[in-house]
């Protein structure tokens, strides 16, 4: 689209669909199709009707048999025409709007990928959600009847009023101001329309994203018996939307009254005018039964097009969510192009590493400077929110660092490709997510190539197989559906069963705070043990056994790294680290 372009839809106040425009590009041939046959179906609508009633008016003045019946043949082609034009009317337009709505769900999934996970912690997946389905079938309207029917609007009444006017010239300057003042009434009330049309979006995204809450969150609200307060706040969120759908419904009331008021008040004017025409002998008789069909078929794309207008502030509304969504930049550019080889050992450094998660807030990161070697287990370690987490996010580049660099095998991470890099690293969460599909394929996320055989070796070996096969379907279980009844050791050990499926040189373990109990703590280990053999670990360490185990700690205190070394040498220093431990062990002891 063009700078032109943009200042007309700016103008218009109609800027939210100018980035939709964009899209539509690619459907320009099915969009001109649609609304050529809009056109005819609407214009046959008329024609046909008019000739029909050319004919009565050639009866009323006594015309005769041979005038009427060589006419028949032609109104039943004009019918059979206008059913034709309404079939492809609406075939083009839906073809055209359903195609574009597949193409913007996977768009707008590819758009939230590609700001994820910056985006997502703005964001209520709830109200996501709301965009990616709600939102994008609003546009349904958009596309399938608002370009195509504006056309409509436009080309129908201008044909009928030049029939009028071979009638007499004065039809067409009755009705103008009419159609003028149809046309503007809902501009009358945009702006009003266009304040509820965004409220009223982003209420029903909050109750989406509430309910979403409400479904996710119910292990918690069972438990701490929560009900009540949150029903109050799903029934606070209800009613707010209620409120604001009913001013919307309300406003939409008036607006409609002032349009069939106004095109009431056209269709009588030129009926009036063209009886007192008839009177005065300026008009003949047999033209009044076409002027009353054409004055009453004159408004009804108009009327279509307001009404239509008068649901635009919710359509605008949705177009704004999707398009921010479509629009926003990524957090971080995938410029990169170097490769690096997966299967060599791989050394990470972080070299004095400054981080904020913005301009406005404090240096999480200041000057951090660590790294793991070939093959070595480093356990991050630190109090609660001093950056652990940060550090494994910025090795994966979810963000940029703002000062130092992060280098794998001395490359800035920055320069290799975004999939190269990720396919060097494989995480294994505190809580895995599983896929409504099977055990097998939730595991085979590690490496969609991997053969069954090979999915059942990465379960052995991550001591989870012996339980996949208990289930009454093994392998083919759903976890979807089953997934809820695992224990949290179990869904770990499948994390690291997709781990050992992926067979990166880089493995980054985030470790779950909460304990497991004797004999899955035991498992856990065992897997992670042979998980990371010839791998460099980074380990987001919480418990005192992964201290002792690992190869070396980074402490991190202040957003720097204050000591570093193992377990024992750095109790013997009795440092930051060593009261650390001792406060850990004596929260465990309260
Ligand atoms: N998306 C974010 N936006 C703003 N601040 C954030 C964001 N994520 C984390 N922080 C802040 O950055 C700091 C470091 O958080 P981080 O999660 O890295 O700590 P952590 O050491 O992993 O904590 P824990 O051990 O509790 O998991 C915290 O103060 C946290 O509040």
């Amino acid at each position: 689209m063009d700078k032109n372009s943009k200042q007309l839809f700016k103008q218009l106040r109609l800027e939210g669909f100018h980035p939709l425009l964009n899209y539509l590009m690619p459907y320009r041939k099915g969009m001109s199709l649609s609304v050529l046959s809009g056109i005819l179906h609407h214009l046959l609508g008329i024609i046909g009707p008019a000739l029909g009633a050319y004919l009565v008016g050639v009866a009323v003045i006594g015309g005769k048999k041979e005038q009427i019946l060589p006419y028949l043949p032609i109104l039943g082609i004009l019918v059979t025409a206008r059913i034709v034009m309404y079939y492809s009317d609406m075939w083009f337009a839906h073809e055209v709007a359903f195609r574009i709505l597949v193409d913007f769900r996977i768009k707008l999934y590819n758009a939230i990928e590609r700001v994820a996970p910056a985006y997502l912690l703005k964001q209520r997946s709830g109200e996501l959600a709301a965009t990616l389905m709600a939102d994008v079938e609003v546009l349904e309207w958009f596309f399938a009847h608002t370009a195509g029917a504006f056309l409509v609007a436009v080309a129908v009444p201008l044909i009928t009023l030049g029939m009028m006017f071979t009638m007499h010239w004065i039809l067409p300057l009755i009705l103008l101001p009419f159609i003028f003042i149809l046309f503007s009434i809902p501009f009358w009330f945009k702006k009003k329309a266009d304040q509820q049309g965004v409220e009223t979006r982003e209420r029903l995204a909050a109750v989406h994203g509430e309910a979403i809450d409400g479904i996710q969150g119910l292990r918690e609200i069972v438990s701490f018996n929560h009900k009540s307060g949150y029903t109050a706040r799903l029934s606070r969120y209800s009613e707010s939307l209620y409120e604001s759908l009913l001013a919307y419904g309300k406003r939409m009331g008036v607006e409609g009254a002032y349009l069939n008021g106004v095109s009431s008040l056209a269709m009588v004017s030129i009926l009036v005018v063209s009886a007192l025409l008839v009177v005065q002998g300026s008009l003949n008789k047999q033209w009044l039964p076409v002027i009353m069909i054409l004055a009453a078929n004159i408004f009804s794309p108009i009327l279509e097009v307001a009404a239509m207008g008068r649901n635009f502030s919710i359509i605008l509304a949705a177009a704004k969510r999707v398009a921010a969504v479509l629009e926003t930049e990524e957090t971080v550019k995938d410029t990169g192009k170097i490769q690096l080889n997966k299967s060599n050992e791989l050394k990470i450094a972080f070299h004095d590493v400054d981080f904020t998660y913005g301009k406005e807030l404090p240096l999480v990161l200041n000057k951090a400077s660590f790294q793991v070697n070939h093959g070595e287990t480093v356990a991050l370690v630190g109090e609660s929110g001093v950056g652990k987490t940060t550090c494994i996010n910025l090795l994966q580049r979810f963000w940029d660092v703002t000062g130092g660099k992060i280098t794998i095998e001395g490359t800035d991470i920055r320069s290799l490709s975004l999939d190269s890099l990720r396919s060097l690293i494989t995480v294994v969460p505190q809580e895995i997510y599983l896929f409504n599909l099977s055990i097998r394929e939730n595991i085979r996320m590690g490496n969609p190539k991997a053969t069954d055989e090979e999915v059942e070796k990465a379960a052995k070996a991550a001591h989870i197989h012996e339980f996949i096969m208990g289930l009454p379907e093994g392998y083919d279980t759903n976890a979807g559906e089953r997934g809820l009844k695992m224990s949290g050791g179990q869904r770990q050990r499948l994390a690291i069963a997709r781990a050992f499926l992926k067979d990166s040189p880089i493995l980054i373990l985030d470790e779950a705070l909460s304990s497991l109990d004797t004999e899955n703590e035991r498992l856990l280990q065992q897997s992670l043990n042979d998980l990371r053999k010839g791998k460099t670990t980074l380990i987001v360490a919480h418990r005192l056994s992964t201290f002792k185990e690992a190869d070396r700690l980074v402490v991190l205190q202040d957003g720097k790294v204050t000591e570093t070394g193992n377990h024992t040498s750095l109790v013997q220093r009795k440092g930051y680290y060593y009261d650390l431990i001792n406060a850990q062990i004596a929260s465990v002891a309260v």
